[in-house]
């Protein structure tokens, strides 16, 4: 309703201030935020570093054999690892048997409010992914299905250099659409659109203050079912 005549009279009752947040709606249950951790990006930053520093960026291998081109590494209780036995979640590294990095609470905080803005009950804040990209990384075409809990939405924030995020449908010849998801911007997609393909289109060479030639995304999943 932004753009109303008459927007400005509307009285925010208490706790209404998130839901009035500017929203882009992809489908039913998807949305990307713009800006809404605009603010926060130096200190979520700086907290991503300390979880690389702990857990090293690695290239996984997919189980066909490729060398992905995302570099990755998890934090919180699950994180997500690929190789040739196939893609899973696990409780520890695969490099060095450890725990995973703790989850920052300045994470949990965005992913909660993030998820109540998009109108879904529970965050999902079992496992963090995190994703660096360098111009002409991609991530091809997927639906995030290696969790056993599929009705937590995804919540996903992107920092640094922009890309364009690919969203398709619930079948893989689906038409897509393209979007740009710029430094700050946050996308939830859970409810009817949980299973929609979607991707990173290339990289483009592009530079930003914060993150040089790269682009930082920080993804978060519920791993198993709650009931
Ligand atoms: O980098 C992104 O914005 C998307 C990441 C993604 O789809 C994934 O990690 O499964
Ligand atoms: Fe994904």
């Amino acid at each position: 309703m932004t753009g109303d005549l008459f927007d400005f009279l509307k009285v925010t009752e208490p706790g209404q201030d998130e839901s009035r947040a500017e929203r882009i709606q992809l489908d039913p249950g998807a949305f990307i935020f713009p800006g809404m951790a605009l603010s926060r990006a130096p200190e979520l930053l700086e907290a991503a570093r300390h979880i690389v520093r702990q857990a090293p960026f690695r290239h996984l291998v997919t189980p066909g054999g490729h060398r992905m081109s995302v570099a990755m590494t998890s934090f919180g209780d699950y994180g997500w690892i690929s190789d040739r036995s196939g893609y899973r979640y696990t409780h520890v590294r695969p490099d060095n048997g450890q725990p995973w990095p703790v989850m920052p609470d300045l994470f949990r905080s965005l992913v909660e409010e993030a998820t109540r803005a998009a109108g879904f009950p529970h965050p999902p804040l079992q496992s963090g992914l995190l994703n660096l990209y360098r111009p002409g990384t991609r991530l091809s075409l997927h639906q995030d299905k290696d969790e056993e809990d599929a009705e937590t939405p995804i919540v996903s924030v992107s920092l640094g250099v922009a890309a364009t995020f690919l969203w398709g449908g619930l079948d893989r010849a689906s038409p897509l659409r393209r979007f740009r998801l710029s430094h700050g911007d946050v996308v939830v997609w859970g409810g009817p659109s949980r299973m929609m393909f979607h991707g990173i289109a290339p990289l483009a060479v592009s530079s930003h203050p914060l993150t040089g030639e790269c682009r930082l995304n920080l993804t978060f999943r519920q791993i198993t079912r709650r009931s």
